[in-house]
């Protein structure tokens, strides 16, 4: 394993084999430990409709159903739906439901929303305008105000659904979809991610789909892989230690060290690893 590949591994807590039943019963008591230190009531999660949310879900639906079996009820888990207008894969919220079965749903459609802040930013003293790509990561933020502003209200705790696969590329929105309160699938690559969800019973459809951050008007459900120019595949056999090309562990590497402020709280004058 190249030395940087292994302090990658490390860092983002990647085993190289998992048993998913162990990890899917780890990261129940994690989340369960975790509301019951925090002395909430439960957790909120945006689900998309792709792997991460769904896996994330179904862990949240099973912790709260057990603490209500253990403590006789008080917790609950709501699902949230946050389409910007109406999503392509559509189709889709029905299986996710039958199979996370939340205690309670939340709409909100953050097209609206959308809309009025990019004519308010357009409509500025600098003429900047909005790119469809800096568009995108305000949908990434609009969707944390819409899931914040439910677990204040409700004193919930927000699941976020990064994973090793995200956290090597710092492929989400600083303080949009990265923004959270507790992670129940951070160590996992994307693959791993897959087995916990055939491991309870998901609908293939759900894992096989490809992922997307669907965050472009210009170019709905357009695939990360595509974004990224790299394939999952060997993003995840990097994680688990295994040999890749160069090119691709080059990528990778380059990738990580440059997104580090992604995986750190904001840079003080106390702090040494931007140095
Ligand atoms: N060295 C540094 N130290 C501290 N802060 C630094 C920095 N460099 C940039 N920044 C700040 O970070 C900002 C850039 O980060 P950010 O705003 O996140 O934006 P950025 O990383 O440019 O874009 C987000 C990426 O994540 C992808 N994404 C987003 C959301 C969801 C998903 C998904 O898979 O579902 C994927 C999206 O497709 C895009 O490729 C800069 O505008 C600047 O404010
Ligand atoms: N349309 C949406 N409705 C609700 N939540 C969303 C929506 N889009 C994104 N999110 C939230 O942002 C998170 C990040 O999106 P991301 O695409 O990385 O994960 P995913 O859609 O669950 O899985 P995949 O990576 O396989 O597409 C989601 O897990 C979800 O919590
Ligand atoms: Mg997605």
């Amino acid at each position: 394993m190249r030395p940087l590949q292994k302090q990658i591994k490390e860092a983002l807590h990647v085993k190289t084999t998992i048993d998913p039943k162990a990890e899917i019963r780890q990261r129940v008591t994690f989340l369960k430990e975790y509301v019951t230190h925090a002395h909430a009531k439960g957790f909120v999660l945006g689900l998309s409709l792709g792997q991460d949310s769904t896996l994330a879900g179904k862990l949240a639906q099973m912790a709260v159903d057990e603490l209500n079996e253990e403590h006789g009820g008080g917790y609950r888990f709501i699902g949230v739906r946050l389409p910007h207008g109406k999503q392509q894969d559509q189709e889709d919220e029905q299986y996710v439901l039958d199979f996370i079965q939340p205690q309670e749903l939340f709409t909100f459609n953050i097209a609206e929303t959308t809309t009025a802040f990019q004519h308010t930013f357009n409509d500025n003293t600098l003429n900047v305008t909005l790119s469809d790509f800096q568009k995108g990561n305000v949908k990434a933020r609009i969707r944390m105000m819409a899931q914040y502003a439910l677990a204040g209200e409700e004193h919930l705790l927000v699941i976020g659904t990064d994973h090793a696969a995200e956290a090597i590329t710092g492929f989400f929105t600083k303080f949009g979809d990265g923004a959270a309160d507790l992670l129940p699938l951070t160590g996992l690559s994307k693959r791993q991610g897959k087995a916990l969800l055939k491991e309870l019973g998901c609908p293939s459809r759900l894992y096989e789909k490809a992922p997307t951050a669907d965050l472009l008007d210009e170019k709905p459900q357009q695939a990360d892989e595509t974004e990224l120019g790299l394939s999952y595949n060997a993003i995840d056999d990097f994680l688990e230690g295994y040999d890749v090309s160069d090119e691709v562990a080059e990528k990778l590497e380059k990738r990580y060290l440059s997104t580090q402020h992604k995986r750190e709280l904001p840079a003080t004058l106390f702090d040494a690893w931007w140095k």
